[in-house]
């Protein structure tokens, strides 16, 4: 991510004034309740720089926490008051001058609670087919919603509250050119908004019937009864509207109508002055005030950080609404509540169910808008909320997904030429970064395809080899021995040109003799795994994957190599937490993986330790200053007590253009130097604490192969041949994985996707996690 203080170079006290002040004198119109216009004040603009200094000081006490949204928005209000003088122009300034210099970001990640993301797995709501385990579904009622997906229900309501979260659907002022937000009384569009509201009813219904059916049949109590629905809207007009409608089609014989509550968190955002005004003009008015282009001032108003003049800003929204439907949760213990409520809601509200950080999360979500999902299913229990989904079909974006999945996916299985039983030869071969347990799988891959009557070659170096023709017939004394072996016992290699399509062709001469009968085995990381695909899909070869890289950075799989790695990088780290803690020397250590921290989060924890620094990090400069160095700050002198630090190669920081552990060593010993506690008085005689580097690198590559790597390696080419004689059309085209307890599962290799970075175990280190 880009540091904001780069991008937001342009925001100047003058240019947000200059900007606030023209939007506060446009006209209001009736249906608008703008905030009212602040006297003209001579010293606005010193006011503003005199606020500035209040606001680093907000954030620096807002990272120590807040009890609830209502804390925290009163710290903000008692900013606004006594520091900005009631001002709604001097805060703006104030506080767009910081989220400009990049002082605002660790707001992002401040301890509220219930408004922190739980680090631990959700209770799911709904799953697709291939996710539904016996159980996931344990004790509850599994609905089918179509589309292959299944809607898990309590089996009793005693200690829960299901919440239907709906949106207003199409309204005469739209979110998607204009800014909307809680101060104009908008209502539902009469030709598109109507029967887009009477459409959510009516899925609603649906859906409540078939679960009533169902609860009868199982001979459970209908907690389903609508007639006992709470229902909660906002104060804009469109919201009730849709409670009409969904009521008229949920219980169509009723004399009276419910009658709802204002919640509200489900007020939508507070765009102050710029409310109404369509998002073209607004962006043009900013980049005019600013004299930078349309685009530069974009970045300014999309921040989430980003305060409207006279308003608030995205996350402030967030925090309301996400501390406000806990709230709603906790309040309605055995009911279901109907809530009514706007786009931005539904966006925190999926920003917040998503497993990513905040940031990760709201880059994804930003383009929800008017043609995605209408209605969110929550169930609130345990003091947490659920997963979510949509009702009423799927959203845009999912649609697409599914949609070009399922081609993709059919393709797949069109290609797959091989019949069971037809294969007669198996080659396999090694690509990318080299990886402990490859040899055990190449073994076995051999032992079990003479097995099974297969002829099996090897090719050297990967897809070099296959250019250069370096394909070798295997027997059992070429693989005597070699499951133990480290790294891979026939060469791997990194071969760019391979992504050239001509290349590709070259190498297909080589394998022309291959093509009816055989398959084509590529292990590798998940640039190999792409290598595979491209053969796949342009020459029909017939290829499997298998999962090797010691970045274990292949989601749904465990890589070959990785434990290994682990197990290698903890003889030296443990090494020197003992060296560490015996002279109180600070240690980082740095570990292979550039592109994803996985494998430094496993070696961190398991060797509990101080911290860890990866590429993953929103902003490693904050970790170093923040953590590394706030950590050292407590421990430091502690006896007996180790410093170590695990860093990911290449990570990114000011302190070096290299990143990883360059220049980080130089900066902690100079900062620490300077430390009062670290100063030598008089007749004292201090440890010497030196502070180094040690850089791992390629020896994790190189280290032997764990027990466990070896007996993932026999499982998935043990797997990997059974499948392909017994069902090749299972198989063909699809990376093998193994999943826990040894399970092994094909995943297509046009599916094949990055692994999460795991927050929750990196949150958990740090004692940062949420929840009980
Ligand atoms: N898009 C592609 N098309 C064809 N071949 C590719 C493609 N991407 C990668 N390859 C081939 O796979 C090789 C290995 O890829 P890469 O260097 O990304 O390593 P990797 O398999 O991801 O392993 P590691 O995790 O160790 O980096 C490349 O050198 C190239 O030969
Ligand atoms: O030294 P090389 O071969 O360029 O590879 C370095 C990269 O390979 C990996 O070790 C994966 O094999 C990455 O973690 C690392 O960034």
């Amino acid at each position: 991510m880009e540091h904001p203080s780069r991008r937001l170079d342009f925001v100047t006290i003058d240019g947000l004034l200059a900007y606030g002040e023209c939007l506060a004198r446009r006209q209001p119109s009736d249906d608008l309740l703008l905030p009212a216009l602040p006297a003209t004040t001579a010293d606005r603009r010193r006011a503003a720089e005199a606020a500035v200094e209040a606001v680093r000081t907000f954030v620096h006490r807002a990272k120590t926490g807040f009890e609830d949204a209502a804390a925290y928005r009163a710290a903000r209000t008692t900013l606004f008051a006594d520091h900005c003088a009631g001002d709604p122009l001097v805060f703006f300034a104030a506080w767009n001058t910081c989220l400009a210099s990049g002082e605002l970001q660790p707001l992002l990640h401040i301890p509220i609670k219930t408004v922190s993301k739980p680090t631990h797995r959700r209770p799911v709501a709904i799953v697709p087919r291939a996710d539904l385990t016996p159980q996931l579904a344990e004790g509850r009622i599994v609905l089918d919603l179509g589309d292959d997906r299944f809607w898990l229900l309590p089996r009793d309501l005693t200690g829960r509250t299901l919440l239907f979260t709906m949106r207003h659907g199409v309204s005469r002022v739209e979110s998607k050119t204009h800014r909307v937000g809680r101060r104009l009384m908008n209502r539902l569009d009469p030709e598109r908004g109507f029967p887009r509201a009477d459409s959510v009813g009516a899925a609603l219904a649906r859906m409540v019937g078939v679960v009533a059916q169902q609860l009868d049949f199982l001979h459970l109590s209908n907690y389903l009864n609508p007639r006992a629905f709470l229902h909660f809207i906002s104060r804009s007009p469109n919201t009730e509207q849709l409670l009409h409608r969904v009521v008229a089609a949920l219980v169509p014989d009723s004399e009276s109508r419910p009658k709802p509550a204002l919640e509200p968190a489900l007020e939508s955002s507070d765009f102050g002055w710029v409310t109404g005004m369509e998002k073209t003009l607004e962006a043009e008015e900013a980049a005019r005030a600013f004299g930078v282009d349309v685009k530069s001032a974009k970045a300014l108003l999309k921040d989430p950080l980003y305060c409207y003049p006279g308003g608030n800003s995205f996350f402030d929204l967030y925090v309301d609404v996400i501390d406000g439907l806990h709230g709603v949760g906790r309040a309605n213990p055995g009911k279901v509540a109907c809530l009514y409520t706007h786009s931005s809601t539904l966006r925190a509200l999926m920003i917040y169910l998503d497993a990513r950080p905040f940031h990760e999360a709201f880059t994804e979500f930003s383009d929800y808008k008017e043609s995605q999902d209408n209605v969110v299913l929550l169930t609130f229990e345990q003091g947490r909320l659920s997963g979510y989904s949509t009702a009423v079909g799927l959203s845009e974006r999912e649609r697409i997904a599914r949609e070009a999945w399922q081609t993709v996916e059919r393709e797949r299985r069109d290609r797959v030429a091989l019949k069971p039983r037809q294969v007669k030869r198996l080659v396999a071969l090694v690509s990318g970064g080299d990886f402990a347990g490859a040899g055990a799988a190449l073994k076995e891959l051999r032992v079990t395809g003479n097995r099974f009557g297969l002829d099996v070659r090897f090719v050297r170096h990967g897809f070099l080899g296959l250019a250069n023709n370096w394909i070798e017939p295997v027997t059992e004394h070429h693989t005597r021995g070699m499951s133990s072996l480290a790294s891979s016992p026939i060469g791997s290699s990194r071969f760019e040109d391979f992504k050239d399509e001509r290349v590709q062709q070259a190498a297909m001469k080589h394998l022309a003799p291959y093509l009816n009968d055989s398959v084509v085995v590529v292990l590798g990381g998940d640039g190999s795994l792409r290598g595979a695909r491209a053969i796949y899909e342009n020459f029909g070869v017939q290829v499997i994957g298998l999962p090797g890289t010691i970045d274990n950075n292949i989601d749904g799989t465990t890589s070959l190599g990785f434990h290994s790695a682990v197990a290698l990088a903890n003889q030296s780290i443990e090494s020197l937490k003992a060296t560490s803690s015996a002279m109180g020397s600070i240690f980082f250590v740095e570990v292979m993986g550039a592109g994803s921290g996985h494998l430094a989060l496993a070696c961190a924890y398991q060797a509990r330790a101080e911290g860890l620094l990866v590429n993953e990090h929103p902003d490693p400069d904050a970790y170093i200053d923040e953590i590394i160095l706030g950590t050292l700050k407590r421990t430091l002198g502690v006896p007996n007590k180790s410093h170590l630090f695990v860093v990911a190669e290449r990570t990114p920081h000011r302190h070096h253009r290299e990143g990883g552990v360059h220049g980080l060593v130089d900066h902690v010993a100079e900062t620490i130097a300077q430390w009062p506690q670290r100063q030598v008085k008089a007749d004292q005689y201090p440890l010497t604490l030196a502070t180094k580097a040690t850089i791992l690198g390629h020896t994790l590559r190189g280290a032997p192969p764990t027990p466990e790597d070896k007996t993932i390696a026999q499982h998935l080419a043990y797997e990997t041949v059974r499948r392909v004689v017994e069902a090749p059309e299972t198989i063909v085209g699809c990376m093998v994985a193994y999943r826990d307890q040894g399970t092994i599962a094909t995943i297509p290799l046009h599916a094949v996707a990055a692994k999460p970075f795991n927050w929750a175990l990196f949150a958990r280190m740090h004692g940062s996690e949420a929840g009980d």
